[in-house]
């Protein structure tokens, strides 16, 4: 006769590793004290100072995106290999960890959010700082309206250099960068007019308005997107920047790099 432990064992036996995501100290001290358990810290920081450690770009509030984005990190850092079983410990119903997922490693199943920040010129926070802006302008919208935007972020001087301005830039001459509490107004603002905000590798908000002007050969984006999308895949292929659409049709986040689409979010899940 299998006792409760005998059957719900059967979801970490035999692991190669245990994934925790956002544990608190106490819970990842009671880990590192398991002899032969391999411990991956995921989340946001590494409040835990944790020895292996993937940081999450966003909280992720469903448990799926959040795990399947989580062990993609750990595939791109080499943490973990094609295959590995992991019993994946997160929490669902609380603030502390109450649920175990027993997930295989694919490497196959990539959603690129990895290489959108750790293989970009710009600095992988102001990429997280566009991404978490263009997830709020799209939940909110501006005054209940949906609202589109395009971001493109980096190599901001080849960027300028394949634009051209719509109307007078309110950034001219200022020093205004994305996480700046006052930015997220001035760009929910500026996003109901037309065209591209430009920001550099450090954050630095180079321009709105800009009507990007690249070349579309060799770009490939899915059909039924429209001239925004289209921009904004063509000029990541063009230049070394990335591109950060809200649609303002059907409301998702989308982030396009080496003129590919690399992924696709709704803000809603957020
Ligand atoms: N080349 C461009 N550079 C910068 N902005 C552009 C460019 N082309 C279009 N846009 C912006 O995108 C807006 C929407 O255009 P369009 O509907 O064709 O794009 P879309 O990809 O369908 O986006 P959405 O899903 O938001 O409708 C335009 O009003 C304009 O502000
Ligand atoms: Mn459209």
């Amino acid at each position: 006769m299998d006792g409760l432990d005998d059957v719900f064992g059967d979801i970490f036996s035999g692991v190669d590793a245990v994934v925790l995501f956002g544990p608190s100290g106490s819970y990842y001290e009671r880990f590192s004290s398991i002899d032969d358990v391999d411990v991956i810290v995921v989340g946001t920081e590494n409040v835990v100072s944790a020895e292996t450690f993937v940081e999450l770009p966003l909280e992720f509030e469903d448990v799926t995106e959040r795990i399947a984005f989580g062990l993609e990190g750990a595939l791109e850092q080499g943490i973990i290999e094609d295959g590995d079983v992991l019993a994946c410990a997160t929490s669902v119903f609380s603030d502390g960890i109450d649920t175990v997922s027993r997930v295989r490693a694919d490497a196959d199943s990539k959603m690129g959010i990895y290489d959108l920040f750790s293989r970009s010129r710009a600095d992988p926070e102001v990429i997280k700082a566009v991404l978490e802006l263009a997830v709020e302008l799209g939940k909110k919208g501006q005054k209940g309206k949906p609202v589109g935007a395009l971001f493109v972020v980096g190599d901001a001087g080849k960027v300028m250099n394949k634009s051209r301005p719509l109307s007078y830039n309110p950034f001219e001459k200022s020093h205004v960068h994305v996480g700046d509490p006052i930015v997220s107004v001035m760009l929910k603002e500026f996003s109901r007019l037309d065209g591209a905000f430009v920001i550099s590798d450090s954050g630095k908000i180079v321009s709105a308005y800009r009507y990007l002007e690249p070349s579309a050969e060799g770009v490939d984006i899915p059909k039924g997107l429209g001239a925004r999308h289209m921009a904004g895949g063509a000029i990541t292929r063009d230049t070394n920047a990335i591109a950060i659409a809200l649609s303002e049709s059907d409301g998702m986040v989308r982030a396009f790099k080496g003129g590919e689409l690399l992924i696709e979010v709704d803000p809603e899940a957020y």
